[in-house]
C-alpha cells in the first residue's frame, strides 16, 4: 500500500494515474498521439478517482439523515431494486445488480433515499460482493441504532459473464441478515416483499 495515498489531493491522484494508464496503453501498442485516444488517459484517472471508486474517499460518505419514528411504524421497512454499480477488486470490471435493504425502527427511521447513498457509496470501490453486503448492514445499524436490517444483493460480474468462464446467465445472490432477520418468519417476509411486482 502506498502510504501516503490518503494526503494526496484527487487532483494529484489524477495526475499520478493518468501515467500509468498512459504506460499501460502505450504498452498495450497503443498509439496515445491518435485523437481519440489521447485523452482517455486523464478521462480514466479521472472516472477511477471521482466516480468508479470515488467511494473510497470518506468525504463522500452520505450523511444520513435519521427522524424520531413519531408515526409509530412499527413493521419492517424494504428499500427494494436499489441499483448496484461496482467493481470487482480481483479484475476490475463491473458488477451490475439490485441491492434490497430492510429495517425494523427501533425508534429511529432514516430517509428513504439514503439507503440508496449508503449503497452507492460503498459500491464505488474495488468490491467483493460479500464485503459491500456486510458494509451496507453495518453502516445502516449504525445510523439506526439497531441490529433488525438486512441487506440481500443480487448481481452480475462481468468477469464471470464476459471473460473467463464467460457464463452470462449466472448472477451471485448474497446476504446479510442482522438481529431480528435471522428469524424464520422475518426473514421470509422480508424476501416475500423483495420477490412482489413492482409494476407502476
Ligand atoms: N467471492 C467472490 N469472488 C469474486 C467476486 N468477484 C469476482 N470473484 C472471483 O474472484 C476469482 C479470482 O480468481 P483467480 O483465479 O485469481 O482469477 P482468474 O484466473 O481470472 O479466474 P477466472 O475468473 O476463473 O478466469 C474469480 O473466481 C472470480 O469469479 C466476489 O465479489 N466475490
Ligand atoms: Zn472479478
Amino acid at each position: 500500500m502506498r502510504e501516503d495515498a490518503f494526503k494526496l489531493t484527487n487532483e494529484e491522484k489524477i495526475d499520478i494515474i493518468k501515467d500509468d494508464v498512459q504506460h499501460i496503453l502505450e504498452t498495450l501498442g497503443l498509439d496515445l498521439t491518435d485523437d481519440s485516444l489521447k485523452g482517455t488517459p486523464n478521462r480514466v484517472a479521472k472516472m477511477f478517482v471521482k466516480e468508479l471508486f470515488g467511494g473510497l474517499n470518506p468525504d463522500r460518505k452520505p450523511s444520513a439523515s435519521t427522524f424520531e419514528n413519531k408515526y409509530q411504524y412499527g413493521e419492517m421497512l424494504v428499500e427494494k431494486n436499489i441499483t448496484v454499480y461496482s467493481t470487482c477488486e480481483h479484475h476490475l470490471l463491473p458488477i451490475v445488480g439490485k441491492a434490497h435493504v430492510a429495517y425494523i425502527s427501533n425508534g429511529t427511521v432514516v430517509g428513504l433515499s439514503k439507503m440508496n447513498r449508503i449503497v452507492d457509496y460503498y459500491a464505488k470501490r474495488p468490491q467483493v460482493q460479500e464485503r459491500l453486503t456486510i458494509q451496507i448492514v453495518k453502516e445502516l445499524q449504525d445510523v439506526l441504532n439497531t441490529k433488525d436490517v438486512a441487506c440481500v444483493i443480487d448481481a452480475k460480474h462481468l468477469c464471470v459473464n464476459s471473460r473467463g468462464i464467460r457464463d452470462t446467465e449466472s448472477s451471485t445472490i448474497t446476504s446479510e441478515f442482522g438481529g431480528k432477520f435471522k428469524d424464520k418468519e422475518t426473514k421470509r417476509e422480508f424476501l416475500d416483499y423483495i420477490k412482489m411486482d413492482t409494476s407502476f
